[in-house]
């Protein structure tokens, strides 16, 4: 059998037992074998786990990948200034290859950290599915569709793209690219395109993933309009399990009783959230509730980067701050919420080291300074490890990084690209 065995390390196991053993790999189908000592007999290709820790690949549930570009283009604004004023002049002289460049970014800074799925909204999609394809990573991909400001014509062109986007790519690269349709928010998109967006995704069998309740000023104008909150609105509107959406941040305890009814997923973006001061999501009372709740970076411009070891950490951070009590939102929680929380949350697979799971794996190297002494991994994991401990991703049973080389890019070529692509699109901006 064509196998890849990931020997000589610790594994962290589904209950976040640590144990000492190898992961062998299906390099053909993509999945876990089995996982226990001595399994590199005669594994086709083996990875080097001695001193470090083997973790599903991390799981970034909300990002918008080519904003890479814009990373510290503008910093230090409220979300609608920042947005309006900065953002999406600048998007809006994107040209397509210049998505592409920003999502080969992107990828290249995800498999460095150990992500090794995203759910992405963005335009372009076919360009970031291309960057998926070829780079090995899964991702749920998904084109944003904004109607308001837009003419009758403008706004259902933006719809039925998105419809026609996740019609096109479920399935694609070999199955790991999954699609999604995506109304930015429940503010920006008109109360006719979102039921629109909802049955569509039904009839295609996919989620239908949105920002929703991010700041205040999501909250206000649908309790004026519609007289209910904002997440009792969308449940109208056909908000179900299989969908998931960014943020939370401003829900009261009716709306947390809906999500955890519903079984929608909510993905939490704590950099983003902080950066914005859009405000703390009760990540506890979600869980409490039994919400699926994932982890995501957001935009690399609100974060600033795409790294998940951050995002957990910041998660159990900023969690005990919004619960005012330092045992909220444990280590072991956002681990979870990074791994198979996310994968389900999103609808990938992945988040699990198991005989018979994707074999998507992260491996962490923990020979470090900042990783000793060694008394608790998961701790570690969440509080002390950065991306930048990573030293082997695979996906899909694919080594994507072999001791911090990524195998499917070129990295200095995907920077140049990428940092020319970004001026000379913030010079047409301007003109
Ligand atoms: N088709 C739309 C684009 C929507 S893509 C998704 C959008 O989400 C934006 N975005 C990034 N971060 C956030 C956030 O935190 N909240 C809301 N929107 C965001 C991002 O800039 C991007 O334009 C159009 O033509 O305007
Ligand atoms: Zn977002």
């Amino acid at each position: 059998m064509n196998t890849l065995c990931v020997s000589g390390g610790a594994v962290l196991g589904p209950d976040h037992e640590v144990e000492r053993a190898d992961v062998l790999v299906d390099r053909d189908e993509g999945t876990i074998l089995e996982v226990g000592e001595g399994l590199n007999a005669d594994a086709a290709e083996t990875l080097d786990a001695s001193g470090c820790v083997v973790i599903p690949g991390l799981v970034n549930a909300h990002t918008h990948v080519a904003m890479t570009l814009v990373r510290g283009y503008a910093d230090d604004k409220p979300l609608d200034a920042w947005l309006r004023e900065d953002i999406w002049p600048v998007e809006g002289a994107f040209e397509p290859a210049d998505v592409e460049a920003g999502a080969e970014l992107g990828v290249l800074e995800m498999i460095k950290s150990g992500t090794t799925a995203f759910a992405d909204m963005y335009f372009h999609v076919d360009r970031i599915a291309d960057v998926v394809e070829r780079t090995g990573l899964r991702a749920r991909l998904g084109h944003g569709v904004v109607t308001v400001g837009k003419d009758e014509a403008e706004a259902r062109a933006d719809l039925e793209e998105s419809v026609e986007i996740a019609r096109e790519f479920d399935g694609a690269g070999g199955g790991r690219i999954r699609s999604m349709v995506a109304p930015h928010s429940l503010t920006t998109v008109s109360e006719e395109y979102l039921r629109e967006a909802f049955s569509a995704a039904r009839e295609i069998g996919v989620p239908v993933h949105l920002h929703a309740n991010e700041t205040t000023d999501e909250v206000e104008p649908i309790l004026e309009d519609w007289g209910m909150r904002p997440l009792e609105y969308a449940r109208k509107l056909g908000l179900s399990a299989e969908d998931f959406l960014a943020h939370g941040v401003h829900v009261d305890d009716r709306e947390i009783e809906l999500l955890a009814e519903s079984g929608t997923g909510v993905i939490h973006c704590p950099a983003s959230n902080m950066k914005l001061a859009s405000g703390m999501a009760p990540v506890e009372k979600l869980l409490e509730a039994g919400v699926t709740v994932g982890l995501g970076t957001d935009g690399a411009a609100s974060n600033n980067d795409l790294d998940m070891f951050g995002e957990m950490r910041d998660a159990a951070m900023i969690g005990k701050l919004a619960a005012d009590d330092a045992s909220a939102v444990p280590a072991d929680t956002v681990v979870r919420m990074a791994t198979a929380e996310g994968a389900d949350a999103v609808g990938l697979p992945g988040g699990r080291i198991q005989p018979g799971a994707a074999a998507d794996l992260a491996v962490v190297d923990f020979e470090a300074p900042h990783l000793t002494p060694r008394h608790d991994v998961v701790s570690h994991l969440a509080y002390a490890a950065r991306g930048s401990d990573v030293r082997h991703t695979v996906c899909d049973g694919t080594v994507l990084m072999r001791d911090r080389d990524v195998q499917v890019l070129d990295q200095a070529a995907v920077r140049e690209r990428a940092s020319r692509r970004a001026g000379e699109a913030i010079a047409r901006a301007h003109e």
